[in-house]
């Protein structure tokens, strides 16, 4: 599944500021039930939308406002002559406030309202009103029994502001978690909804502001989107190689050559001026043959990659370099060098054992596994709040974290997060990874920050992904550079 994301809005909030927006539109002057109100025409019209000949609307409620929202759409749905009923998965007197306001006037306009039972036939669209921003804690009975009902009845699930299991902040399932089609957000988008295990529940993604007029309030996060990145500088017709950048690939230990082969690789095809390989010298022969444009090294001591330092621009450090003397020899070289740095891969593991410091203001691009080690975390624990992983990372070394995975996270050490939520399941295999650091690399080569390098860098790396999907799964890693290429273009022919 994806988002379809072309027009939300880039602003990501957490749960508490959602409610913080909530109550200060009440206080403003709009009633909560008037909210609530919106909430269900918002959602109605979806419904209509994706389901328009369904006719019949199941409405699992809660005892929360989420609740609130369901019952006021299952009056809208009556009222329209569709056949409607709720399964109360809450005794219904539990409900308070506009929720029991909700309940009466779903009850005073005739819908059926049941005790929900795991033996109800399920009819029509089922709509998700069970849980949402108040979640806390591991769904607990009879709500998670609900969430299983509806998963297994084989049945379109709308989810009313989020699926119901999936916390708001993290996107982690906090033990089930409804899996819609469909998920209407209201009044602001939640980080949740973009990270973790969410991908796999929310399905396509509407948004609906209830006229709150969030856009001055301040975020936790930001949608990386296409729109706010930033474009490489136009090239001056006089342009040449020297004014591109200069990109240092420093890897491939015994058996791993592909590796590094598939960063330069990305980074000639991404753009940089001159690409540079330092490798064992037996992929020599493999590198010179398959990229004859990358001034290809042998390097078997520290000592050699000394002489290079001073022409470069960036040095992209990592891909197959292996945890070995050599590896760990030619890392502590890269240190010392006056120029940005790209570090992926095995650069990351033997940074996770104290073998070296990484220079305040690079590039760090693990995936899930690094980035536990580089925290002394389980892997599990990384992944149940990567938005706090990303951010710990940035601030723990004073870098700028690309947290790899569905859902890539960009922090920087002051707390600044952007969330990609573009890319595709075809993209999991093997050598993306380099790829990303090849491209990030080139970008800062051609004049973008690192922050800019790396949310454009990954912005890019997952459109290529998206555009190379329709082809199906055996994706290949450098398949994505010519798609790169494309991609860049296209943002350079927009600009015009
Ligand atoms: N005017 C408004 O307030 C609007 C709210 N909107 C919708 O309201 C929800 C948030 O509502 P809230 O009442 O804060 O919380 P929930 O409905 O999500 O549920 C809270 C309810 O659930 C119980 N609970 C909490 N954790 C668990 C758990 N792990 N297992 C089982 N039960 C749990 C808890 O006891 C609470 O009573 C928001 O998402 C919107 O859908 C609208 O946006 C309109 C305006
Ligand atoms: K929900």
């Amino acid at each position: 599944m994806r988002h379809s994301s072309d027009d939300l809005p880039v602003a990501l909030y957490s749960a508490a500021q959602v409610r913080a927006l909530d109550a200060e539109l009440i206080a403003a002057g709009t009633p909560g039930f008037a909210l609530m109100q919106r909430a269900a025409h918002a959602i109605w019209r979806a419904l209509r939308r994706s389901w328009p000949d369904a006719g019949a609307v199941t409405v699992l409620a809660g005892h929360g406002n989420n609740a609130g929202d369901g019952y006021l759409l299952a009056v809208l749905a009556v009222r329209a002559g569709w056949q409607v009923r709720v399964l109360a998965v809450a005794e219904p007197q539990r409900l308070q406030g506009d929720a029991a306001l909700a309940r009466d006037e779903a009850l005073a306009a005739g819908v059926e309202v049941l005790a929900w039972e795991a033996g109800h036939e399920a009819r029509g669209v089922l709509v998700d009103a069970l849980l949402g921003t108040g979640l806390a804690g591991a769904v607990r009975e009879p709500y998670a029994a609900a969430i299983e009902w509806m998963n297994h009845s084989a049945r379109p699930v709308l989810a009313v502001d989020i699926p119901s299991g999936i916390c708001a902040d993290t996107g982690q399932v906090l033990g089930v978690a409804v899996a819609a089609q469909l998920t209407v957000t209201l009044i602001g988008l939640k980080v949740g909804l973009f990270v973790g295990q969410a991908l796999d529940h929310v399905g396509r993604l509407l948004f609906d502001d209830l006229q709150s007029n969030v856009a001055n309030q301040s975020w936790v996060a930001q949608r990386l989107a296409g729109d706010v990145l930033p474009h490489l500088p136009a090239r001056a017709p006089t342009a040449h190689k020297g004014q591109l950048g200069h990109v240092l690939v420093v890897g491939g230990d015994h058996g791993t050559g592909g590796a590094a082969l598939l960063s330069a690789h990305s980074a000639l095809r991404s753009g940089a001026g001159r690409v540079s390989l330092a490798t064992r010298g037996e992929h020599l022969a493999a590198a010179q043959s398959r990229l004859p444009e990358v001034m290809s090294l042998a390097v078997a001591s520290a000592n050699q990659l000394h002489g290079l330092g001073g022409n470069i621009t960036v040095w992209v450090v990592g891909p197959g370099l292996g945890q070995s003397a050599w590896g760990r020899s030619l890392l502590s070289v890269a240190v010392t060098a006056p120029a940005a740095q790209v570090w992926d891969a095995d650069a990351l593991n033997l940074l996770a054992e104290g073998v070296v410091s990484i220079p305040p203001g690079s590039v760090v691009t693990p995936h899930p596994g690094e980035a536990a080690r580089l925290l002394g975390i389980s892997t599990q624990a990384l992944q149940a709040d990567r938005p706090a992983a990303a951010r710990a990372l940035a601030q723990r070394y004073q870098v700028i974290c690309v947290l790899k995975g569905a859902g890539t996270l960009i922090a920087d050490p002051m707390g600044c997060l952007l969330v990609c939520d573009r890319g595709d399941p075809v993209m999991a295999g093997a050598g993306l990874g380099d790829v990303l650091a090849g491209l990030i690399g080139a970008l800062i080569a051609q004049g973008c920050t690192p922050w800019q390098a790396a949310g454009l860098g990954v912005w890019l790396h997952a459109g290529a992904g998206e555009y190379l999907a329709g082809k199906g799964n055996g994706l290949a890693a450098s398949d994505l550079c010519d798609a790169i290429r494309h991609l860049l273009q296209e943002r350079a022919a927009c600009r015009k």
